[in-house]
């Protein structure tokens, strides 16, 4: 297996090193825009390979999408990251640019790869690299379902003192401030979270998870990297090694939960197609209402997308 990762800064780094030490692919080749930074990134990590006792072969490259040729799955990082005081969707007019032109390489070389979208804002680049592409939808998925709800079930794991292995969550919703933490699909090995934690600490927890992408970006002065890195990896070990994962992933939505056209995080089945199926869970009304007022978030923004002159 060939995975492609392009963005050789934090996030694209972090998730090369760990499909290569956890041997999720055979190659995993890096692309870069700045002159040997994706070179010396895989250098680094091949170097690694003695010390952690793997073979996958890193490489990197500046700019050459012909090294990336038949790549079974790409990730794309490739892209600024917020500062403090802005928000994910003030990267769009920079970011929106580099992904279509990206996504545009990727496919001329590896018409077949799934692509996994990482860059911000998630939803709206998922929606950019989804229609440059024009493969179907259950190739072109955006990662971030999978990095919220881990931090919704770290805090958890934290404030409850058990393992965050037992903690089971679904978020569902755009990649932003309205993302949709769902407590009453949250257990604890097995136990709903309702019956473990009081009311008010769980709405905390809540509001933490959705604000849990700026803490970061307050505390470092850019965002985060190995649970994004990391999140997006078992994406495609989902997709490579076809694990039939239940994963929250951005996909366009076509009618489930009433929504079209709109790119929103889902609970989804991921192997080797893909997104295999759209999981449709019987929301109740308030939550319902969140994952609207959610949907209109990402929409408001893909308008934006929709008339920008990279998209004319
Ligand atoms: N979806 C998520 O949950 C999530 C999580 C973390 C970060 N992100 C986003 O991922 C992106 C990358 O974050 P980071 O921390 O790795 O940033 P970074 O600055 O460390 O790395 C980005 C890399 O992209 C490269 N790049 C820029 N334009 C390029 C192009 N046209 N072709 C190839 N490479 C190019 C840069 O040279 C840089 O090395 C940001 O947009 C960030 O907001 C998303
Ligand atoms: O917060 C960011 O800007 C990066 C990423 O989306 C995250 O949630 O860590």
């Amino acid at each position: 297996m060939k995975v492609t990762v392009v963005g050789a800064g934090n996030v694209g780094a972090t998730c090369a090193d760990v499909l290569a030490y956890r041997e999720i692919a055979n190659e995993v080749v890096l692309v870069d825009i700045k002159e040997g930074f994706a070179e010396g990134k895989a250098l680094d990590i091949w170097q690694k390979s003695p010390i952690n006792l793997y073979d996958t072969r890193t490489t990197g490259v500046t700019n050459d999408y012909s090294k990336t040729a038949n790549s079974d799955v790409v990730v794309i990082t490739s892209g600024l990251p917020r500062k403090p005081g802005m928000t994910r969707d003030d990267l769009i007019s920079t970011n929106a640019g580099i992904v279509k032109s990206v996504t545009e390489n990727i496919v001329k070389y590896s018409p077949e790869a799934i692509i996994i979208v990482v860059s911000n804002p998630l939803d709206v680049m998922t929606y950019c690299a989804h229609i440059t592409s024009k493969m179907p939808r259950t190739k072109v998925m955006g990662m971030a379902g999978i990095l919220d709800t881990a931090r919704y079930r770290a805090f958890l794991a934290e404030e409850l003192n058990v393992s965050p292995k037992d903690i089971q969550a679904v978020l569902m919703g755009g990649h932003g401030d309205t993302m949709v933490p769902l407590p009453r699909y949250t257990t604890v090995g097995g136990i709903p979270v309702t019956e473990m934690i009081a009311e008010d600490k769980l709405n905390a927890i809540v509001e933490r998870t959705k604000n849990g992408g700026g803490e970061l970006v307050k505390l470092m002065g850019t965002s985060a990297w190995y649970a994004p890195g990391s999140a997006a990896a078992q994406m495609v070990e989902a997709i490579v090694r076809d694990q039939k994962r239940v994963f929250p992933v951005c996909i366009k939505l076509e009618g489930e939960y009433g929504i079209t056209g709109t790119y929103l995080g889902v609970p989804v089945v991921l192997g080797k197609n893909g997104v295999e199926k759209v999981i449709e869970l019987q929301l109740n009304e308030d939550e319902m209402a969140l994952l609207k007022a959610s949907e209109k978030a990402v929409r408001e923004v893909m308008d934006v997308l929709d008339n920008m002159p990279v998209n004319a």
